[in-house]
């Protein structure tokens, strides 16, 4: 009976094998036809980067799939291959806070794939400058948590640095306290970067309120000292437990879970209509009564989605502001166009940052203990 059994498996795998040969097969075909029309765009200098293109696909697949192959695997599955086929259209860096193993790391290798080049930059500043000199094509940067709101020195930097946003990566975050020993009993200091510290504050202060904590650039950082110091316990990524070879204390220490991140992609250009985008703007207000009410009352005559603003205070220039508004549409679409072009007529300072196809967004957030 059991030798029955055995020869069945062994049937149905030469099935499974046939199969994954025709995958590996049309995968290899498929690789070739994009390469073909990379270099048609080259002909017609067209952008490589089609976003309304990849859209199309995946709800084409996903309809089509009826639900009987899991969305997300499917998503995913295709996800690496489509970013595989592009990539092999044209190569590209991207640069990311280091070292290896942080959150923002973790973000590019879910937005572009693994046949991406990464490059760990020392600050979100480096990852700026890497990008406005040309030295890598795209960066990526945390931008907002959804728990501790704005990242402000990238909202900083787009004030500094000419460049533009090419896409947005929404990544859930789960911490985990990390040490070389596994041993709560060995940490004599938490250090992280200063999000994951202030997401991680009640868990903190419930379980080891007699121990300091410690900022550090990055979630990598940190991951490093751990590496290097018995005594020194980090807030860290599944990836870096990993890479740096830790181990792990307590698992999912945020204090709400959900807890996630939004990253921008950026580089020099903006890519073209996706259906489903949204167009950054920095804005300065003029300086009269009423000013702010004027740019929403535009908004909301035009029918524009307001998603996001925000304020960041102009350095050197006491009490005076920027805006940071995230509208949901395309700059080519009509509308936002219009929009955009009255913002320009109303304000003391208008620059575009970019129009880039939405994230999916992810389910609210709630308390780690509900
Ligand atoms: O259809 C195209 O324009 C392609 O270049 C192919 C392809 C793909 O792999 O499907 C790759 C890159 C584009 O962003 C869109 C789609």
């Amino acid at each position: 009976m059991q030798s029955e059994q055995k020869k069945e498996i062994v049937s149905v795998r030469d099935n499974i094998d046939a199969i994954d040969d025709q995958i590996l097969e049309l995968l290899k075909k498929r690789l070739s036809f994009a390469k073909e029309i990379g270099k048609l765009k080259d002909s017609e200098k067209r952008a490589k980067w089609d976003p309304l293109r990849e859209r199309q696909i995946y709800d084409r697949l996903l309809r089509d799939n009826s639900q009987i192959f899991p969305e997300d695997a499917l998503k995913s599955i295709f996800h690496e291959i489509i970013t595989t086929c592009r990539l092999s259209q044209k190569k590209a860096v991207v640069a990311f806070l280091g070292p290896e193993a942080t959150f923002s790391h973790l973000a590019g290798v879910e937005y572009f794939g693994h046949s991406a080049d990464y490059k760990a930059m020392e600050t979100i500043d480096d990852v700026f400058a890497e990008v406005e000199k040309g030295r890598t094509r795209y960066g990526i940067v945390p931008v907002e948590n959804s728990i501790e709101g704005a990242v402000f020195s990238t909202l900083d930097c787009f004030m500094k640095y000419k460049v533009q946003i090419c896409g947005e990566a929404q990544l859930e975050i789960s911490h985990n306290l990390v040490c070389r020993s596994g041993n709560i009993e060995d940490i004599q200091t938490v250090a992280s970067h200063s999000q994951p510290l202030a997401q991680c504050r009640q868990w903190l202060r419930k379980h080891l309120p007699s121990v300091p904590t410690l900022p550090v650039f990055s979630t990598g950082a940190a991951a490093q000292m751990a590496a290097n110091n018995p005594n020194i316990g980090a807030i860290a990524s599944s990836l870096a437990i990993k890479t740096y070879q830790l181990q792990v204390v307590v698992q999912g220490i945020e204090d709400y879970r959900g807890n996630t991140t939004r990253f921008l992609v950026i580089g020099k250009k903006s890519p073209s209509r996706s259906g489903l985008d949204r167009t950054s703007l920095l804005i300065g207000l003029m300086d009269r009564p009423g000013a702010l009410n004027e740019i929403l009352t535009v908004l909301s005559d035009e029918g524009i989605n307001l998603a996001k603003i925000e304020s960041r205070p102009i350095k050197g220039k006491r009490w005076k502001y920027l805006f940071f508004l995230d509208m949901l549409g395309h700059i080519e679409d009509e509308k936002i166009q219009r929009g955009c072009d009255l913002l320009k007529s109303l304000c003391s300072y208008y620059e575009w940052l970019g129009s880039y196809p939405q994230a999916e967004s992810s389910p609210p957030d709630s308390p780690a203990d509900s």
